[in-house]
């Protein structure tokens, strides 16, 4: 949803040359003719902190507001939230502050389930080309995290590639990548050490064409320092991992950056409560295996949870199938099936009628 001005007013100005190397292309062109006329310019969101925003224009990043007018926009329902990646349409008067006031449809959308219950959906980063899913090879390395990062990507729209960092504290990277395959079959898997160098240089193809990456994974697994070696600079500070092994938060608020070689970053604090948002459709594309076994079930709605003629089950009957693999996947079903249902329009009888029933149940809300 996008708000729409209705005068004709000429087109904001973009210096497509420029904005090239911020992955500017053809898509965004026709975005913004679609959308018509008004603002003053059009720049790519490149961080957000409480409501203010970063915005990349051809000149240098200027901090922007979101007005009023859009914020209760927002909350009708009438427009969008900008996240990272957003091409915005902005005004921007000589001498004058810059605001936001229209965000461009966006191809793609990195979405999880918000922290805490309110907030509802929370875009990641928006317009991504291809997520590195980063994950730090050892006793942390956990292939049902990763079945949820696959499916969020798939979801969203973007290419899915796992990372494995820190190979050079690790003896034996080949089992830790069959453990991998097995979950994430049809995924490119690339081992790495931002320390020694190792496996970086063939991260360099998914730039190409101005291509934007997403760097998802949980806090300390080595994304800002991985960052920084794509960037060839400093430009995050890195943490150091707390004795307990668990990594430190350091990283404050999501930024997008320019590579000298090409394409785009986008660096995301780390994911403490990676849920899944209305993803069901992701879910099953992160599951191939399941879903050509579930063409020969009697029902094609079939959910797999007993229902007769079930081929789902009777693959795990007779062990073509891992028990433990239809689990996840039932568990990350019903998972997007729930956040599905909380995201619809709820009257707030219906709000404490489900605060009553949690309390029955004596489940502790956050
Ligand atoms: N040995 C080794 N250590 C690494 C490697 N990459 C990162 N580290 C270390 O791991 C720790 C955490 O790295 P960060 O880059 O801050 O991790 P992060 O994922 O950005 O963490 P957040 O900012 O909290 O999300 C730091 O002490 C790094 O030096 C690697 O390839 N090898
Ligand atoms: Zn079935």
């Amino acid at each position: 949803m996008v708000v729409k001005r209705e005068d004709a007013s000429p087109l904001p100005r973009v210096d497509a040359e420029a904005l090239a190397g911020y992955g500017w292309g053809l898509w965004q062109q026709e975005a913004l003719d679609a959308l018509g006329g008004g603002g003053d310019e059009v720049g790519r969101v490149s961080a957000e902190h409480q409501g203010v925003f970063l915005v990349r224009f051809a000149d240098g990043e200027r901090a922007a507001a979101l007005p009023g007018k859009m914020r209760r926009a927002v909350v009708r329902g009438e427009a969008i939230w900008p996240a990272v990646g957003d091409w915005v349409v902005v005004d921007r008067p000589p001498g004058g502050s810059v605001v936001l006031r229209a965000v461009l449809p966006r191809q793609t959308r990195l979405a999880r389930k918000a922290v805490g219950e309110q907030r509802g959906e929370q875009v990641l980063a928006a317009n991504v080309d291809v997520a590195f899913l980063v994950s730090a090879l050892g006793a942390d390395l956990s292939p049902r995290r990763l079945e949820r990062y696959v499916a969020l990507a798939l979801e969203g729209g973007a290419l899915p590639v796992v990372l494995l960092t820190k190979a050079d504290l690790y003896e034996d990277v080949a089992s830790a990548v069959e453990v991998v395959r097995s979950v994430a079959a049809e995924v490119a898997i690339h081992v790495l050490s931002s320390h020694t160098g190792l496996g970086l240089a063939a991260l360099s193809p998914y730039f190409a064409g101005e291509r934007t990456v997403v760097l998802l994974g949980s806090s300390g697994v080595g994304k800002s320092t991985l960052l920084n070696r794509l960037l060839g600079a400093d430009v995050q500070a890195v943490g150091e991992v707390r004795a307990d092994g668990k990594g430190r938060h350091t990283t404050t608020h999501r930024q997008l950056f320019r590579r000298p070689d090409g394409g785009v970053v986008i660096d995301t604090p780390g994911m403490r409560e990676l849920g899944l948002w209305d993803a069901e459709a992701g879910v099953s594309s992160a599951f191939p295996d399941i879903e050509a076994i579930a063409e020969d079930c009697r029902f094609s709605d079939c959910r797999h949870e007993g229902e007769p003629g079930c081929a789902v089950v009777a693959a795990v009957a007779v062990g073509t199938l891992e028990r433990g693999r239809l689990d996840s996947f039932l568990g990350l079903q019903v998972e997007a099936r729930r956040a599905a249902a909380k995201a619809g329009p709820r009257s707030s009888n219906e709000r404490v009628l489900g605060r009553a029933v949690a309390a029955r149940l004596g489940r502790r809300r956050r």
